[in-house]
């Protein structure tokens, strides 16, 4: 092939590539249907009919659904809408009763969290699981077999990570100064804040460097502070490249920092689209306030007071 060729080919490669580039993360979602269900240019996730019922109750039961990559997607609803099932279910904590879903193209049905976790997907709890008694460090290396347990920790790690050892405590540390943890670092996690075993946690859940990072209420129990703090590390997950997708009640949060919102009432996506289109939809209003939402539903009831204000101004002035 001659020097022209090789660029013409380069060049075409480099179009191809750029082409791809405008599919992936937030700049793909524009022009993106919000239709419940709607194809994205570049998913990292994909689910089919996955179903779980309790006894008579259908906690999940979700057609389809596609999660963007390198773009940070809220999962928003009501009180018992199926949200923390779901990241159940996707993680590999619960089983479906049917239902198909990947990562990246590769099926995760009826794979162990800790291997769903080595393949990139990983998440951290509403109610965190840092391991109380255990110090900081030591909960940022447990991180790194993928979220075993325990009792995994206690005797075999040594045996099992040889060498590896120092790599990881390296990367613990690292990951600690980056949360500024690192002043924390043989505290017994027990004794962290609330706020603070919530930044632990993401820490921990990036030992194992995931493509997608799951994070369930990232925000509750948090104080101010953090909370500022905590948003501007979501933010860099997406600007290193992972994809993000997060539970919360926290609308200002759900407002200042998806790229794209997800809505379940009653185990079923109900809507989606981007944060202003989904908070003005009327399914979305109807799905809150049907369930007698009792957190952050102010903004939703101002607007819809405000327009029914408005109205009736406006009508008075057409007299
Ligand atoms: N292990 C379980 N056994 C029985 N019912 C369950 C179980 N887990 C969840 N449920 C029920 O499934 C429904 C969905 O619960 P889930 O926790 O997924 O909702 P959620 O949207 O995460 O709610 P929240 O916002 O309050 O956390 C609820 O009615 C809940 O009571």
């Amino acid at each position: 092939m001659d020097a022209d060729m090789t660029d013409q080919t380069n060049a075409e490669n480099n179009a191809e590539k750029n082409a791809d580039m405008s599919k992936t993360g937030p700049a793909g979602l524009v022009g993106v249907s919000t239709e419940p269900g709607s194809k994205k240019p570049d998913p990292i996730v994909v689910a089919d009919n996955i179903t779980r019922t309790f006894g008579g109750l259908t906690a999940v039961d979700v057609d389809h659904v596609e999660i963007q990559r390198g773009a940070i997607t809220a999962l928003i609803g009501p009180n018992g809408a199926g949200k923390t099932t779901f990241f159940n279910l996707l993680t590999g904590f619960d089983q479906p009763n049917s239902g198909s879903w990947s990562l990246e193209g590769k099926s995760l049905k009826g794979v162990a969290p800790y291997k769903v976790a080595r393949l990139g997907m990983v998440r951290t709890f509403q109610l965190t699981k840092v391991l109380a008694k255990l110090t900081v460090i030591e909960n940022m290396r447990l991180g790194a077999t993928g979220q075993k347990g325990e009792r995994f920790w206690t005797a075999p790690f040594k045996f099992l990570w040889g060498n590896q050892e120092d790599e990881v405590t390296k990367k613990a540390d690292e990951l600690l100064a980056r949360f500024l943890l690192d002043k924390k670092r043989e505290d017994f996690a027990g004794s962290l804040s609330g706020g603070q075993r919530k930044l632990l946690e993401m820490a921990r859940a990036l030992m194992v460097d995931p493509e997608l990072v799951m994070l369930d209420e990232p925000m509750a129990g948090v104080n101010p502070a953090l909370k500022q703090s905590l948003l501007g590390h979501v933010k860099s997950l997406r600007d290193e490249g992972r994809t993000v997708l997060f539970v919360e009640h926290d609308m200002d949060m759900v407002r200042d920092i998806s790229d794209w919102v997800i809505v379940m009432a009653q185990g079923k996506i109900v809507a989606e689209g981007t944060p202003d289109s989904v908070m003005a939809d009327q399914r979305v209003i109807d799905a809150y306030l049907g369930a007698h939402h009792d957190t952050d539903l102010s903004e939703l009831d101002e607007e819809a007071l405000e327009a029914e204000v408005v109205a009736e101004i406006e009508e008075e002035e057409a007299k």
